[in-house]
């Protein structure tokens, strides 16, 4: 039997990655969509300004949307909520769908510091998964919020985690180029970016500077021990509609060659038996010389896999390489699905 599922923010630059990933899901029914009050009543395909390639899914585009209220009676039925809301209103109505014993997985950055909401990436951290039990305990709900983290700290720790297992973490540096996309349909003007170049996304740099050792930390006595390796992050917008590519400098605690940490990327895959609809090898490594690139890329593992390219040596540090994430499936929409799809088949 497959769960009935709901996407809060169902019009938006993420709920649409939602809604084209639900439309047709294996394990989870897509019943409610649910925006502002202005999207409300509307049929899906009136209320939502589509901007995907592909057309709406025809089992959606007549979809009448509803007002975000948990004691809506479209979610009664509902088990799972997945939320693209901007992180102001997360913060408001992800609690409130909890107390309403629903399961939050949220791609908003409003609660993902909080110490007894798990962050994840399955194929990192799956046992922080554990905290929604003393998250409920503390909050006294029933349901609980797990998030995933910012689209660019994803990109980075999934390349980081193999490296760290085997050799040790000692310092990161991260430059980003990141795509306009990350900033939503309206948020980043064409007269801003077109021939240009912005070196600023505001909190982004702090969130990967954060999120990141909270992912790669140990759930220890019901708490996260960060990690504790230092990492600095420069992020800059680029004129790429999907795609963050990142820059990433790694000295390790052991010393690592290019060579035994492309093996270890390359070996990664420690979900692969679980069937998860949603999961790719989450590194894919390409040998060519001036790849990866987004354009050319960035669907590889239908958008869910790190493409990883450039492993060479570093004069200062161990080693250097470029990673790339379609930012709105791998670094969101899909990261979240992919924390459900993995949490209904661990703990339901
Ligand atoms: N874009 C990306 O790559 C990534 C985004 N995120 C996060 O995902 C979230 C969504 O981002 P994005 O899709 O770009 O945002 P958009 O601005 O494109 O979409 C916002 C959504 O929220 C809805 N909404 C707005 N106001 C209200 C309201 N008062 N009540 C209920 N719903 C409302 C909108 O509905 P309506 O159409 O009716 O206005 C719309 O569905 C954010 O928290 C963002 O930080 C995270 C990682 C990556
Ligand atoms: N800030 C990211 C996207 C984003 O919304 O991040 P977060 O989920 O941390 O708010 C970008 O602009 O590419």
């Amino acid at each position: 039997m497959k769960i009935n599922v709901g996407v809060l923010g169902a019009t938006g630059s993420v709920g649409q990655r939602f809604v084209q990933l639900l439309a047709e899901h294996p394990m989870f029914e897509l019943t409610v969509l649910a925006a502002s009050e202005r999207s409300a009543g509307k049929k899906y395909k009136d209320a939502c300004y589509w901007f995907q390639d592909r057309d709406i899914p025809e089992n959606i585009k007549d979809m009448v949307v509803v007002p975000t209220d948990p004691k809506h009676e479209a979610f009664e039925d509902v088990d799972i909520v997945f939320s693209a809301l901007p992180s102001d209103l997360a913060k408001k109505f992800e609690p409130e769908f909890a107390k309403e014993g629903k399961l939050v997985f949220s791609n908003a950055s409003a609660y993902r510091m909080e110490e007894d909401v798990p962050l994840v990436i399955p194929e990192v951290n799956a046992d922080h998964l554990n905290l929604i039990e003393i998250q409920r305990e503390k909050r006294g709900w029933d349901g609980a919020i797990i998030t995933n983290p910012n689209c660019s700290t994803i990109c980075a720790v999934i390349t980081l985690k193999p490296i760290m297992d085997k050799f040790g973490l000692d310092s990161v540096i991260i430059t980003t180029l990141q795509a306009v996309s990350g900033a939503g349909y309206n948020g980043v003007p064409s007269m801003a970016i077109l021939d240009n170049l912005i070196p600023f996304i505001k909190n982004e740099e702090e969130k990967m500077q954060t999120e990141s050792l909270k992912l790669l930390g140990t759930l220890k006595d019901g708490k996260v021990e960060f990690a504790k390796f230092k990492l600095s992050a420069s992020c800059n917008r680029v004129a790429v509609i999907d795609g963050h590519t990142e820059c990433i400098f790694v000295k390790t605690e052991n010393g690592a060659e290019p060579e035994e940490i492309k093996e270890v990327m390359d070996k990664f895959d420690p979900l692969k038996d679980l069937n998860l609809p949603t999961y790719a090898k989450p590194i894919v490594i390409k040998e060519e010389i001036d790849r990866p690139q987004p354009r050319l890329d960035r669907n590889i593992g239908n958008g869910m896999s790190i493409v990883v390219g450039r492993i060479r040596k570093d004069p200062i540090f161990d080693v250097k390489y470029v990673a790339l994430e379609h930012n709105t499936i791998r670094g969101a929409a899909g990261a979240s699905v992919l924390n459900a799809e993995y949490f209904v088949k661990k703990y339901l």
